[in-house]
């Protein structure tokens, strides 16, 4: 058993809603190699979590292979927000050229995603680049017909994230658009991660360490899939997100920015030096946690017996 000053329960919020959640919390893990991030959502089972635990004990035990670049290109997320505000977001990401959008955000009136897109064109300018993810909220159908419109709402997407959900729906799509399609749930949520690309059904995989199960399985995973692939977040704290950023630099090939920029979703970080974009790239570093940013973010009794309890489910399954 690891001693108490090895795990830390920590709980922030999130300075905008995100993915229906507005706090997001998890649990430090230290060992020889460093500190590991091991927070799975909680609509996680405990058997999918085991891959978020491999990913931290990596991080802990192991530390990550060699780099091959210093710094990571970066796209700025931008939440299912108003067009205002979309467009502060923008406009603050620490020079982003590439912006993520969220879209199909449930219970949103007809033309919001439309209206959020034109404004992020307005804010980044004719070159930079505009992706979305539907979370995948359309089915084929009305996929088709979303993303005609927001292609010509954004003046052209590089590509959209899992606009439906599984495998078979994204091939279909795929031969009605002609929007490139990225696939997120389909390669973390599968038992399957490689599926989509044996059935043709994307042009580029998004990688996320810890659902995938560490930065060496994401390795392994890039190289069988010869795909390109985007690392992206889960939303994790700087100390989760330098894993995603010791992938995105380990990567041979890197053709796109990666969704690593999401500490700015955080209202309060772990560490001192945040991992935030500077002229649309973030360095490739690994900062420890910060003894009293830990102190202020420290979880409430009750929320540490729920991760006590997940912890030793997890690790009974690892
Ligand atoms: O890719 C990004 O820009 C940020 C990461 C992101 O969107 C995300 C973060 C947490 C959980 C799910 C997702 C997602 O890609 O759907
Ligand atoms: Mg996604």
């Amino acid at each position: 058993m690891r001693g108490l000053a090895d795990l830390v329960v920590w709980d922030v919020p999130l300075t905008t809603r995100f993915r229906g959640l507005t706090r997001r919390d998890g649990v430090l893990v230290r060992g020889d190699a460093g500190w590991g991030e091991f927070s799975p959502f909680w609509d996680y089972d405990d058997d999918a979590a085991v891959r978020w635990w491999r990913a931290a004990r990596e991080a802990s035990d192991e530390g990550w292979p060699t780099p091959v670049r210093t710094h990571v290109p970066v796209n700025v997320t931008v939440p299912a927000v108003d067009p205002e505000h979309a467009h502060r977001i923008v406009t603050a990401s620490g020079g982003c050229r590439t912006a993520k959008v969220k879209v199909a955000e449930p219970g949103q009136p007809a033309g919001a995603d439309e209206a959020r897109l034109e404004a992020v064109r307005d804010a980044l300018g004719p070159d930079g680049a505009i992706r979305v993810d539907a979370n995948a909220a359309w089915d084929v159908d009305a996929a088709a017909a979303a993303l005609a419109a927001l292609d010509r709402a954004a003046g052209g997407l590089e590509y959209a994230e899992q606009p439906v959900p599984g495998v078979d729906d994204l091939a279909a799509l795929r031969r009605r658009t002609h929007v490139p399609l990225a696939a997120d749930e389909a390669v973390r949520r599968g038992d399957d991660p490689l599926a989509v690309v044996r059935r043709h059904a994307a042009d580029v995989l998004v990688l996320k360490v810890q659902p995938l199960g560490g930065v060496r399985a994401c390795l392994r995973l890039a190289e069988e899939a010869g795909l390109p692939v985007v690392v992206s977040s889960a939303l994790e704290s700087s100390v989760g997100l330098a894993a995603g950023l010791a992938l995105a630099a380990a990567l041979p090939e890197l053709p796109y920015a990666c969704g690593l920029a999401t500490a700015a979703l955080l209202a309060d970080d772990l560490v001192a030096d945040p991992l935030l974009p500077r002229g649309g790239v973030i360095e490739a570093r690994r900062p420890e946690p910060d003894p009293a940013l830990l102190d202020a973010a420290r979880a409430t009794p009750a929320l540490v017996a729920r991760w006590d309890a997940r912890l030793t489910a997890v690790r009974a399954r690892a």
